[in-house]
């Protein structure tokens, strides 16, 4: 009989996990209607609004006024974001909006938010409008922008060469998305609907500029400041400008546009109306809002309230407890998990999306994902229930033959414009009805306002840079009226933001059950048998060693944990040395900036991040940047068995798991949280903190001949399983 010996005794958690009641159960909300209290209908009395149906659900809804004249949106427990107004019952709107939100748009129901904007009609007001993520804020901005801005047509002061309404978005992604949902409706108004943004031809846009009017421009900062300065008819044009709108309006600022934003502002003319939109109202938020309406009155439109979360109810949300070095297994199984259940549930493949916080660590987890969940497909006989196709047959259940493959797609900021745009267009218009599934990889560059419909799960990567952003991230699944999942991987070390998350959110993270702490004990459990037969070679789960235990551990497991360290090795065997260091470096880069705001401990941090490198065989911690180290070597721990890169860990050319031709390689080695990279403002900026230049270095210095073999156990092996490279010193 084998006895599991735990060689690596950081390899099991430990900790406890109290597990606490989700507050957002699946599907929790779709009773409803039935059920306004009369307590809460007197508090908000002022305008209850007739209840419900949307796309997919029943809803009860009501909206109250009070006295500092901001609405809110009581949800009375519900994951309500629509209305029962079907768009045609609303008189205000012009006709040929009315027209493409019918026929081009296609949408029966207002949301919301789309509600409190039609209500205010007509209506020359500044919005501050805050509503949850995938309500529909853009089609609502939009329905009011335009409204003004056909109104000045109709005026006798209109200009044909002024400008209609500006869009300032944070991001090039979501420049394009707005503008492909204002191409949808102004589609009767024959609108001149422009984009200007980063990594495109400005000749080309410039191009469009004189051709065509100015109705609609949507821009990131950087270019529209560039094409301002440089095209006399588009600077004329803003002279008489009607609408500003502010997209994301508090990611301007974290992205650091604050001086761009500050430009537009005083470039644009002082009358004119004024649209800030964003799904979390930050202090940022409300510094844009004092700088764009500055000394006027504006009107608030919260559709959250103050008591209740920014996510949609619906979205379930959990975090799993689980260390570095355990993540990729661990992805093989949940996602596996999800594609699974998906399909059982649907019929449907599954739209996933992973978020990382640094470039680096995307590209490695996106290569990683390559070798061991693409597949180029199989057929399978599913037996599943509540499809949207069950309906065509007679029983609950039927068998179905589909075809069962996983592309994988990666998306951040060091990829060309042409490369994010195509991917980007990749996944969205990704068919996932015969059974194929996507998973895109993708930094923060993702996280907001971006519209991949029909994302069913949402997976992020240890804690992001705030609370908000997590809000954000979530909010990509669960759009439009649909359900959606999503799960956080959380190491020892973070645990202080699922608190703040609590705190500040109002979001109640219960632990996974699928993924609980004893489920990811048992992972690593079955991949520290496959791992210690493959060492010795002797064949998974043969019975000539008398160390290990096996009887307790799942025999699926072991075949799952098999096939997945098979894979995985094949691409860990391959993988740059550097690359991962580098991912290592990034992460403690980004975890830089949450010490103070989540009270996270450092040393803990960098003892639970450097497990980051064990799945690579790499045993000792590279050194540390200063910019780091001031904030990670504070009382000295947590560098113990640090290494310097130097020269003498050459050992000739790369084994080249990183090739060139990838897009990570193109840029500069700095910048590596590429929140930043989606800045559009003509060129990268990288920021000083997250900026770990070490030019002296070139590639080759540090190839990775002499990375020792995968081992998730080389920690206690010590140099027996793992070359360590020549010149290593401590920090
Ligand atoms: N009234 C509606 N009926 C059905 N679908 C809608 C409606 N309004 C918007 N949608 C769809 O809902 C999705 C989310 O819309 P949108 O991107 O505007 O959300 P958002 O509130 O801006 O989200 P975020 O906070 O992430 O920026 C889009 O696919 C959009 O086409």
């Amino acid at each position: 009989m084998y006895r599991l010996v735990s060689k690596n005794p950081n390899a099991f958690l430990k900790a406890t996990v109290s597990v606490r009641t989700a507050t957002q159960p699946l599907f929790a909300s779709f009773s409803l209607a039935n059920s306004i209290k009369p307590s809460l209908t007197s508090l908000f009395s002022s305008k209850i609004q007739k209840n419900l149906f949307s796309n997919s659900a029943i809803f009860s809804e009501y909206t109250a006024t009070n006295k500092s004249d901001v609405i809110y949106t009581q949800p009375e427990h519900t994951s309500a974001e629509y209305v029962p107004v079907p768009f045609s019952n609303y008189t205000q709107i012009n006709s040929k909006t009315m027209h493409a939100i019918k026929d081009v748009l296609r949408f029966k129901d207002a949301s919301i938010v789309q509600d409190k904007i039609i209500s205010e009609l007509p209506s020359e007001q500044d919005f501050l409008i805050k509503a949850k993520t995938g309500t529909g804020k853009t089609i609502a901005f939009l329905v009011g922008a335009i409204e003004t801005l056909v109104k000045y047509k109709a005026s006798p002061s209109y200009n044909k060469d002024s400008m209609g309404i500006l869009i300032i978005s944070p991001t090039r992604e979501l420049a394009k998305q707005i503008h492909q949902e204002a191409i949808k409706i102004a589609h009767y108004h024959k609108f001149g609907v422009h984009v200007l943004v980063g990594g495109e031809s400005s000749r080309l846009q410039q191009h469009q500029i004189n051709k065509e009017p100015l109705d609609i421009v949507v821009a990131t900062p950087g270019r529209l400041l560039d094409i301002w300065e440089n095209s006399n008819k588009f600077d004329r044009a803003t002279k008489n400008l009607q609408v500003l709108v502010f997209d994301e309006a508090d990611m301007l600022l974290d992205m650091g546009f604050q001086k761009e934003v500050a430009r537009i502002i005083e470039q644009c003319p002082k009358e004119r109306q004024n649209f800030l939109v964003s799904a979390t109202f930050s202090r940022k938020v409300r510094e844009i809002a004092r700088q764009a309406l500055a000394g006027k009155s504006f009107k608030e439109l919260d559709c959250v309230d103050p008591n209740e979360t920014n996510v949609v109810q619906r979205i379930k949300q959990s975090y799993i407890k689980i260390n570095w070095d355990m993540h990729y297994f661990a992805l093989h199984q949940i996602l596996n998990s999800q594609i699974k259940k998906n399909i059982e549930e649907t019929g449907n493949g599954s739209k996933i999306i992973i978020f990382l916080s640094s470039t680096k660590a995307t590209q490695v987890y996106h290569d990683a994902l390559q070798s061991f969940m693409s597949n180029r497909g199989m057929s399978v006989n599913l037996s599943y229930k509540n499809s949207r196709n069950s309906h065509k047959n007679s029983g609950n259940s039927r068998n179905l033959q589909v075809k069962n493959s996983t592309a994988i797609y990666c998306i951040h900021g060091k990829k060309t414009q042409e490369v994010r745009s195509r991917i980007s267009d990749r996944f969205r218009n990704f068919n996932t009805s015969d059974g194929n599934s996507a998973i895109l990889i993708t930094t923060d560059i993702s996280a907001r306002g971006v519209d991949y419909p029909g994302t069913n799960f949402v997976l992020q990567v240890g804690a992001p840079s705030t609370t908000e952003q997590y809000t954000h991230r979530i909010g990509r699944t669960g759009r439009a009226g649909k359900s959606g999942e999503g799960m956080i991987l959380i190491s020892p070390a973070e645990m202080p933001f699922v608190r703040e998350l609590e705190r500040e959110q109002k979001l109640n993270l219960a632990e996974s059950e699928e993924f609980n702490i004893e489920a990811v004990s048992n992972l690593e459990q079955a991949l520290s048998v496959v791992n210690e037969s493959s060492e010795r070679n002797d064949g998974f789960g043969s019975d000539d060693n008398d160390n290990i235990d096996i009887s307790s551990i799942d025999k699926n497991l072991l075949a799952e944990a098999r096939n997945f360290y098979n894979r995985f090795r094949s691409y860990s065997a391959s993988a740059d040395t550097m690359e991962i260091e580098d991912m290592y470096i990034s992460l403690l880069g980004h975890y830089q900036s949450l010490l103070g705001s989540f009270r996270l401990d450092p040393s803990k941090l960098v003892e639970d991040t450097s497990k980051s490198l064990i799945p690579f065989g790499i045993i000792d911690k590279p050194r540390l940047p200063s910019m780091l180290k001031a904030s990670f070597s504070g009382n000295g721990k947590g560098f113990s068995g640090s290494r310097q890169r130097n020269r003498s860990d050459s050992r000739g050319s790369s084994r080249g798991g990183y090739n060139d031709s990838r897009e990570s390689r193109g840029g500069s080695r700095g910048g590596y949280n590429d929140s930043k990279g989606s800045r559009d403002d003509g060129q990268y900026r990288s920021n000083d903190k997250s900026d770990f230049k070490n030019k002296s270095r070139s590639r080759s210095q540090y190839s990775s001949n002499d990375r020792t073999e995968f081992s998730y156990k080389s920690r206690d092996r010590g140099n027996s399983h793992s070359r360590q490279r020549g010149g290593s010193s401590r920090d």
